[in-house]
């Protein structure tokens, strides 16, 4: 079953264009990481499906309505980003009140017990919290609103190293828990990667690739051997990213287009090994020819 189906979905904000033409669809009962570059348009395709922002063409369905101004699908969803901010009269026990009365499978104890664990003080106001447990506080939110779709943007913004892997581990024991649909994102993948089920990547308002993690790992190899054994290899497939060291090439190409089995390319002293999915992240969306040394130059 799928929750979100998106159709040739544009966002322009003027004069540019945030979002082109992206067609997708999400499942439900999966944890699933939005990437992308910098303005690539993630935010921008997680607020139009939260209903904060209307498309400018194309359609998108969240719970099979469309979600704009919707109460029936706000109702079922829930959107965490470092722009969530409550009343300056209420103490964060009093927001844990509210969402309870508000959200019916909300979580009150276990929210008590991770706020505790993150030493976070209930009597404080949520402006007086610093950057990092102002984070915790909105992703703890969000997990014991056991939304059946939580779009966590950026949550983990201003955590220190040792929380955030507490969290991403708490996410995983929320799913497991009570399964429902999680867009995160991050541009922390590596330390994502171990939760996620899918990836959807986006590139200059585009989707690019939409695949499970580990198909979507498959997709490029690195290869690593003697110059004049992988010349002719190079020229027939799509290479990403290349070097040459003193007659030895590395270079990282597209997995699909390579008709050669391993087994062939050690007989030749290829080493093939594989990447992770933030280096296919990367790969995928870096611009050919692009050298920040050059710009010194
Ligand atoms: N309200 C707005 N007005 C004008 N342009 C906007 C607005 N919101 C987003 N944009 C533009 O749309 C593009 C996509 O922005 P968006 O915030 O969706 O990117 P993002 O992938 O979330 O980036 P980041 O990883 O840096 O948060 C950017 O070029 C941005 O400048």
């Amino acid at each position: 079953m799928n929750i979100i189906q998106c159709k040739e979905l544009s966002k322009s904000f003027g004069r540019r264009q945030a979002l082109q033409r992206v067609t997708c669809t999400i499942d439900a009962e999966k944890i699933i990481g939005i990437i992308g570059r910098n303005g690539a348009g993630k935010s921008t395709l997680l607020n139009i499906f939260a209903g904060y922002l209307k498309p400018t063409t194309g359609s998108c369905k969240v719970f099979n309505e469309n979600p704009f101004n919707n109460i029936q699908t706000a109702a079922n969803m829930i959107f965490i980003d470092d722009q969530l901010s409550f009343s300056d009269y209420l103490s964060l026990e009093d927001i844990l009140k509210m969402g309870a009365d508000f959200y019916p499978n909300w979580q009150n104890e276990l929210a008590h017990r991770m706020l505790d664990y993150a030493s976070i003080d209930l009597t404080a106001k949520h402006q007086q919290l610093s950057k990092g447990q102002l984070a915790t506080f909105n992703l703890v939110y969000g997990l014991v609103s056991r939304c059946a779709l939580t779009i966590l943007d950026e949550p983990m913004n201003g955590m220190d190293e040792a929380i955030r892997t507490d969290f991403y581990r708490a996410i995983l024991k929320e799913y497991l828990a009570f399964p429902r649909t999680f867009l995160i994102t991050s541009h922390h993948l590596q330390e994502m990667e171990s939760i996620l089920e899918e990836i959807l990547l986006i590139d200059e308002g585009s989707v690019i690739a939409h695949a499970p993690l580990d198909e979507f790992k498959e997709q490029l190899i690195s290869l690593h051997g003697p110059s004049d054994e992988l010349a002719d290899l190079l020229s027939e497939t799509e290479v990403y990213a290349q070097k040459i060291v003193a007659g030895m090439t590395s270079a990282v190409v597209d997995a699909s287009k390579l008709f050669v089995s391993e087994e062939m390319l050690r007989t030749k002293g290829i080493q093939v090994s594989a990447l992770t999915a933030s280096e296919v992240c990367m790969y995928l969306t870096t611009k050919k020819g692009r050298d920040i040394d050059a710009i010194f130059d």
